[in-house]
């Protein structure tokens, strides 16, 4: 294979076609089935109705959009087989690695398990979308020794994620910032974790397996992992007057600056443009806004030097942090949002499937002639 077929992280390689969702990295756009991220947080669009949109191609009737609520609220509720695993695992353990087993687990019980229609394949995604919110607060309880809370059906997806968090009635308008929060990170095109859901689910394996992949892709702080990364870092900086100087010299040490740089995007991420600003208000609602200025010092100090904007991973993280959601659960919150481009994705790779299978650019030992244990030195 020659060189110039060989891109360095599958770079600008475009590796499948999908309807879902179109990036453009220079101008900064992000866009799901044609409608731009900016006009649907801007009209007042729900995490509901994006999830809807990215499924079926179109944004629901409020009839559709009704009936599309209650399938999601009726599935909220984990399988006992599912809570039984939970039990199981250290309290101590990595959310996302207890989020990726608790997927895998719950496709055992799911009814449907082992049957390989597609029409199976779209209610098993109701029930992963529906229930990877109850995962993640039926975890955090857990690993805290709390007792679990039943979901409610008349509480939004967020609302209702933040209910189960803390036993107590949402803030509206902390539910309303998480909602917008997902309505950002629902999906974008063939990011790592969503790849690899496609790779998983183009061997025509099922979906669940298809969805355990993604965790696992989704927890390296290359990727959603960054925004815990972000978290930890501006805790580390702590004051605002340390900051400009614990950054210059993050950057003298070549430190890579988790929340910055992206693949795709030459410009600010669109995203960010909009967490940038409910990190602030995040902040003056809840009477701290010092993550969020140390923010600003870190974003000027890299865009100057370093010429790279922040992504969507890193105004996400202050935002989380003041709302009250603890720092190990930044990324499994992605995870609850991301499930909704992941289940739309593998369900496009099954309409029009065909194996991924790239080629590796071989660099090691072509040939040699082999030698007998007993005459190895
Ligand atoms: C939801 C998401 O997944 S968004 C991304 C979340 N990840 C992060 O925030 C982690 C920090 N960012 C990064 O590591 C990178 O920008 C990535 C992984 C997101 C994209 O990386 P790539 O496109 O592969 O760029 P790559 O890693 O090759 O870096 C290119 C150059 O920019 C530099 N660079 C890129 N991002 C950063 C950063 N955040 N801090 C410091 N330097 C950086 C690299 O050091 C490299 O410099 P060099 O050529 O002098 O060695
Ligand atoms: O697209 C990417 O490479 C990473 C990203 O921003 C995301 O998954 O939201």
């Amino acid at each position: 294979m020659s060189e110039s077929h060989f891109s360095e992280g599958l770079e600008d390689v475009v590796a499948a076609s999908s309807e879902i969702c179109f990036i453009d990295g220079d101008e900064g756009r992000l866009v799901y089935r044609g409608y731009d991220i900016h006009d649907l947080v801007g009209g007042g669009s729900t995490f509901e109705e994006v999830i809807y949109l990215l499924w079926h191609g179109e944004l629901p009737s409020a009839e559709q959009l009704q009936s599309f609520r209650l399938s999601l609220s009726s599935e909220r509720a984990l399988s006992q087989g599912a809570m039984e695993v939970l039990k199981t695992l250290p309290k101590t353990g990595n959310a996302m690695e207890m989020l990726r087993t608790l997927v895998s687990a719950s496709g055992l019980f799911d009814p449907d398990d082992g049957d390989t229609s597609y029409d199976a394949s779209v209610r098993m995604a109701v029930r992963l979308v529906s229930q990877l919110p109850t995962m993640v607060t039926a975890i955090e309880r857990y690993k805290t020794g709390k007792p679990q809370i039943d979901p409610r059906k008349d509480l939004s997806l967020a609302g209702n994620f933040l209910y189960m968090l803390t036993g107590s009635e949402p803030d509206e308008r902390d539910a309303r910032a998480l909602d917008i929060a997902l309505i950002l990170h629902a999906d974008h095109e063939l990011n790592a974790s969503t790849f690899s859901a496609r790779v998983t689910a183009a061997t025509l394996s099922d979906l669940y397996s298809a969805i355990t992949s993604a965790v696992g892709t989704l927890k390296g702080p290359l990727h959603g992992g960054a925004n815990e990364q972000v978290m930890l870092m501006l805790k580390e900086i702590g004051d605002l007057k340390g900051a400009e100087a614990w950054i210059t010299k993050a950057l003298e040490e070549k430190r890579r600056i988790m929340g910055f740089g992206h693949r795709v995007y030459h410009t600010e991420d669109p995203r960010a443009t909009h967490l940038r600003r409910m990190s602030q208000e995040m902040g003056e609602r809840k009477g701290n806004t010092t993550y969020y200025e140390i923010s600003r010092v870190v974003e000027s100090v890299v865009r100057e030097k370093k010429k790279l904007n922040p992504n969507v991973d890193f105004y996400s993280a202050s935002m989380y942090y003041m709302m009250g959601i603890p720092i190990h659960l930044f990324t499994p919150v992605f995870a609850v949002s991301r499930i909704s481009g992941w289940t739309a994705h593998v369900l496009e790779q099954y309409r029009h499937n065909r194996l991924i299978r790239p080629r590796a650019d071989f660099i090691g030992i072509k040939r040699r002639d082999f030698v007998k244990l007993e005459d190895r030195r």
